[in-house]
């Protein structure tokens, strides 16, 4: 083994697997998804056709994303146990801590858990995806001493995903804006909960518990974390001048703004921020009420101007969220149902051509022994 070796911090920049799922071309200003755009995709199409992209390969045919459709919504409803768990949670609990708790639970339900070939894992996929909707909103609702909502079949993925969170069906709009959301959320090529899910199965360990880790990884505030602590900061502030006023302060304080930045595209707009900010000022116009776009307009101008930073996707999709009447505890869970499309290709791609990541150190510590 070579002495001097490469070291970079973070990993920043390094190649850590081969994937024919996603890539991030700066250079074009592309998000592959599969060899489409997700930008132009998000225009387009629904979640469901991502989620059969990602899980077989192409685009679906009408018939197929009806039979995507229907063999979901059989299995939305989650089994009683899972439920029973939440009721045992303190309430303090976080939303995420709750659906880590789920998907872990859900695992014991597996009868075939050590069976890790494309099509059972695949058909876990689905059973996730089927599922974590009515996971993200019935454990919000236990936490919060709410009535527990059964999914409703005949509502579209999207419309039942809103429908159990909100209690009310939503109207086609705030159908489309959730659903494109969705679309968003689903595939990004590499980031932390990704990579963190990959390491997982490289162990031969199963979906469930690779799942569960990369729920651990998206909690924090560098990750998908985000989106929750942008819409904190938006709520302490009224109008554009006083969010300008109160992001300066966090400046000065030398604090990172959440919802600005990207290891990915740090001097350039996320190109998600952009759709969900056109979907912001959809919203808005809806509503008759702009002030959130104002004070976000405000807030990217100010950073970009003094840091020369560039929003995010989570610093869009906080207010969008907020506007659906989504609680702000469930951000970060939602960010995470839809991506539970993207892992779950990872995974079976990761077992699919599989080796163990296990990566060496720089020493830095001392040596109390030395041999000649
Ligand atoms: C959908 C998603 O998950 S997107 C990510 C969501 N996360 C956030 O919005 C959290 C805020 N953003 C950040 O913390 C960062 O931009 C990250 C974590 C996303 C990327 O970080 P890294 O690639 O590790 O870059 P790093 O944090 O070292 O930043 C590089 C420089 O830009 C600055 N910077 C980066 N982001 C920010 C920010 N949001 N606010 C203030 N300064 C920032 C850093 O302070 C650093 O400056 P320095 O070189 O003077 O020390
Ligand atoms: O790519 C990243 O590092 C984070 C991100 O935007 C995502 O997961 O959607």
């Amino acid at each position: 083994m070579a002495t001097e070796q490469s070291y970079y911090p973070g990993l920043d920049g390094v190649i850590a697997a081969e994937t024919d799922l996603s890539f991030l071309d700066t250079e074009q200003g592309e998000i592959v998804i599969h060899g489409y755009d997700l930008i132009e995709l998000s225009k387009t199409n629904g979640y469901l056709d991502i989620v059969h992209l990602l899980l077989k390969g192409t685009l679906p045919k009408d018939e197929e994303r009806q039979a995507l459709a229907q063999q979901l919504s059989e299995s939305y409803d989650i089994p009683e146990v899972v439920l029973d768990v939440f009721k045992l949670l303190p309430t303090s609990t976080h939303p995420m801590d709750a659906l880590r708790t789920g998907i872990s639970v859900l695992g014991g339900f597996d009868h075939d858990l050590g069976n890790r070939n494309p099509e059972a894992n695949r058909q876990r996929g689905y059973q996730l995806l089927a599922k974590l909707p009515t996971i993200v909103a019935n454990s919000y609702r236990i936490l919060e001493g709410k009535e527990v909502l059964r999914p409703k079949e005949t509502l579209s993925y999207s419309a039942n995903f809103l429908y159990m969170i909100t209690g009310k069906e939503p109207s086609a709009l705030e159908e489309r804006v959730f659903d494109q959301s969705l679309v968003l959320y689903s595939e990004h090529e590499m980031p932390n909960s990704t990579f963190t899910a990959r390491v997982i199965a490289s162990t031969l360990s199963d979906m469930y518990g690779a799942l569960t880790g990369a729920v651990a990884s998206l909690k924090g505030h560098l990750h998908g974390g985000a989106n929750e602590a942008v819409m904190y900061m938006l709520l302490d502030a009224n109008t554009p001048e006083e969010f300008e006023t109160l992001l300066a302060n966090k400046l000065k304080q030398k604090e990172k703004i959440m919802g600005f930045g990207h290891r990915v595209y740090m001097k350039k707009m996320d190109p998600r921020a952009l759709i969900m900010k056109e979907a912001l000022a959809e919203l808005s116009e809806a509503a008759g009420d702009d002030r959130l776009l104002r004070m976000c307009e405000a807030g990217e101008a100010l950073i970009q101007r003094e840091k020369g930073l560039y929003p995010n996707l989570d610093y869009y999709a906080a207010p969008v969220y907020w506007m659906l009447g989504i609680p702000i505890g469930l951000y970060t869970p939602i960010f995470f149902s839809s991506r539970t499309v993207g892992l779950s290709a990872h995974v079976i791609e990761q077992h699919e051509n599989n080796k163990l990541f296990r990566p060496r150190v720089r020493y830095t510590g001392p040596r109390h022994t030395q041999k000649s």
